[in-house]
């Protein structure tokens, strides 16, 4: 512990490699610039040089795809056990996840993307983020190989931590059976943790990824244990909602998996400022336009925020889209879903 209370561990000094490794938060970017980054400051490494800042630590790996309550709980475990040895919490994700060099037809569209998982990763206490680039090289390694050369040769790994399904090696060969027998042979700590539930279903990111694509995005925000969010830019539209009384930022550029259609309550921030927002997914079969949209509506906001990064966080569905037979039904309809997003928005007290 160090004088303030805060852990501050033997390991103390990450000497980074210009241009390899890379801050996620802009706030530590003067660390680029130094030839230390002390620990504690989470530190994304791009690339498969410059592990010599980082050998030696207790790792955990996978996607860690949404950072949901299941992957939360492992990587508790993690830096418990990296704590109490006075090492460094390390996680070691592929870049890019590898069925986009397997099966590319069936990569589903990610949570969040590295930078946001890392930033989460940091808040539980991980010291070091590794986003090992993907190869077909890399993906023929037995369960074996990969052991020895990557966790032992470049990482000298001293313990793992996994999931009770966690497969690696060519063919997916090798379980947390031979992870376990592999760490006890070469003197390796090793911990399987149990899996976390939701309501009998085990939490994965596949699971959240169905429920954010059938429009539960409550159930979502359980398995996450936070609201679902999406990322975007504003764009211009055809300028209409604003003749409607309830002007819509159009969102453009989401790089991340969009809920189903429908029309939803939340929150939406923006030029750092958190407001209600009622969130209209997908056509405006109204004015016979089809094409999916993302249109939030900040409720107690006005002003222009074109080009603006906007951040949209997903409370609950509130209804179907519907073709209104017209104008002012749509707009007395639209009313009325604000004034309920405005009420859960108001009322939602987080998630325990
Ligand atoms: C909360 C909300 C719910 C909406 N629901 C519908 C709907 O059910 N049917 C529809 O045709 N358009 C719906 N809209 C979309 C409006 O038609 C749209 O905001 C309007 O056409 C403005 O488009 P613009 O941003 O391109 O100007 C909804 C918009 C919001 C904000
Ligand atoms: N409360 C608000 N919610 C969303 N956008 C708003 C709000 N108040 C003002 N705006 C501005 O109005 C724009 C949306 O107006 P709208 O008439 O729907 O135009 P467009 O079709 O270009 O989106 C937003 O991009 C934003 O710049």
């Amino acid at each position: 512990m160090g004088s303030d209370g805060t852990y501050r561990s033997t390991f103390s000094e990450f000497v980074p490699i210009q241009g390899v490794l890379q801050t996620i938060c802009p706030d530590r970017s003067e660390f680029l610039n130094k030839d230390k980054i002390l620990l504690g400051s989470v530190v994304l490494i791009r690339g498969t040089e410059g592990f010599d800042a980082c050998r030696g630590g207790m790792i955990s790996i996978g996607n860690f795809d949404g950072v949901h309550r299941g992957h939360q709980k492992m990587i508790q475990t993690l830096v418990q056990h990296a704590r109490d040895r006075q090492l460094p919490a390390m996680v070691f994700t592929f870049d890019p996840h590898p069925i986009h060099l397997l099966r590319p037809e069936y990569a589903p569209p990610e949570l969040m993307g590295i930078e946001d998982r890392a930033a989460i990763l940091e808040q539980l206490g991980v010291d070091c983020v590794i986003a090992w680039p993907t190869s077909h090289d890399l993906l023929e390694l037995s369960p074996q190989e990969f052991f020895q050369q990557i966790l032992c040769d470049q990482l000298n790994a001293q313990g793992l931590v996994e999931g009770p399904n966690f497969y690696f090696g060519k063919d997916r060969a090798g379980d947390v059976n031979l992870l376990q027998t592999l760490c006890e042979q070469a003197g390796m700590f090793f911990k399987v943790v149990e899996p976390s539930m939701c309501e009998a279903r085990m939490i994965s990111s596949s699971e959240i990824r169905k429920a954010i694509q059938a429009g539960e995005v409550d159930q979502a925000a359980e398995m996450l244990g936070r609201l679902y969010q999406i990322r975007g830019t504003v764009s211009h539209g055809e300028a209409r909602g604003r003749g409607l009384g309830f002007p819509t930022a159009n969102l453009k550029g989401v790089q991340t998996l969009l809920p189903g259609e429908g029309v939803y309550s939340g929150f939406a921030v923006v030029g750092g400022k958190r407001y209600p927002a009622a969130i209209n997914l997908g056509g405006n079969p109204t004015f016979q336009n089809s094409e999916a949209k993302v249109e939030v509506h900040l409720i107690g906001f006005s002003g222009e925020i074109y080009d603006q990064d906007l951040q949209v966080e997903f409370l609950q569905k509130l209804r179907d889209i519907q073709t209104f037979a017209d104008v002012e039904t749509l707009k007395s309809q639209l009313a009325i879903d604000i004034e309920s997003a405005k009420k859960q928005a108001t009322q939602w007290k987080g998630l325990e």
